[in-house]
């Protein structure tokens, strides 16, 4: 039978990074996504964005919007400190059985919890279920119509504090344009425009940072 795209993603991981080496997980997807076939991971390029932006805020807990294949996931797990925590949400089984072997992969499983289930069910039960008082960054990349709801949605349930900071990807291509208008418009949020290029292209794209101000 036909394999998907994440299955052939992880098969790219498991034939060429080392276990144990994230950075190896990352470069050989990135690899695999530049010379074979297209995904939506945030790719090489908005990389290193996130890189500085996660080193810059150097977070002790981090929410993930939208797992996908793991890729950001473990790009960011990667450069946390020791006792930090990321919790990534997929709603979609099948991609959570593909991002849990690349999170194993890379040997994150000790920094990384994936939560399967919506964004819209599982914020509100952050706090209670998962020990959360505060997320220090929240990393944006599931449906672009949801960035702003979830935003909406996390300061209600009390999950941002004074610095959040909220990084979003796609803000241009597939682009989010409530989310965008919202952020960079409320008095409640200090946005910064990143640009960059779509992944593994050469169109535009960037990230938007927008620390919460309380
Ligand atoms: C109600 C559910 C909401 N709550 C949710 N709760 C939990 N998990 C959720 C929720 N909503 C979605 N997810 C999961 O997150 C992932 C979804 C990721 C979505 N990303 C894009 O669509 C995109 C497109 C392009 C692109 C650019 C140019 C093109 F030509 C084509 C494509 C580029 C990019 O960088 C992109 O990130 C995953 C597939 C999906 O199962
Ligand atoms: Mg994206």
């Amino acid at each position: 039978t036909q394999s998907t795209r994440p299955q052939r993603i992880l098969g790219a991981v498991q034939q060429n990074a080392t276990r144990g080496d994230p950075r190896s997980v990352v470069r050989a997807i990135d690899q695999y996504c530049r010379n074979q076939e297209w995904a939506m991971n945030v790719g090489d390029e908005k990389g290193c964005i996130l890189d500085s932006v996660v080193s810059e805020v150097n977070p002790a807990t981090v929410l993930e919007l939208g797992t996908y294949c793991g890729y950001s996931t473990v790009r960011i797990a990667s450069l946390l400190p020791p006792h930090a925590k990321l919790i990534t949400l997929e709603f979609n089984p099948e991609f959570a059985v593909i991002a849990r072997q690349v999170i194993a992969w890379a040997g994150l499983e000790d920094k990384i919890q994936l939560v399967e289930g919506a964004s819209g069910d599982l914020i509100p039960k952050m706090k209670e279920q998962f020990g959360v008082e505060t997320f220090d960054l929240v990393f944006l990349d599931h449906w672009k119509d949801r960035y702003l709801p979830d935003t909406k949605l996390m300061e209600e349930c009390g999950l941002l504090r004074k610095g959040s900071v909220l990084l979003a990807d796609n803000v241009i291509c597939p682009g989010t344009p409530e989310y965008l208008e919202f952020v960079r418009s409320s008095p409640r949020y200090e946005s910064q425009y990143f640009k960059s290029h779509l992944e593994y292209t050469k169109v535009e794209d960037g990230l938007e940072k927008s620390v919460f101000l309380g």
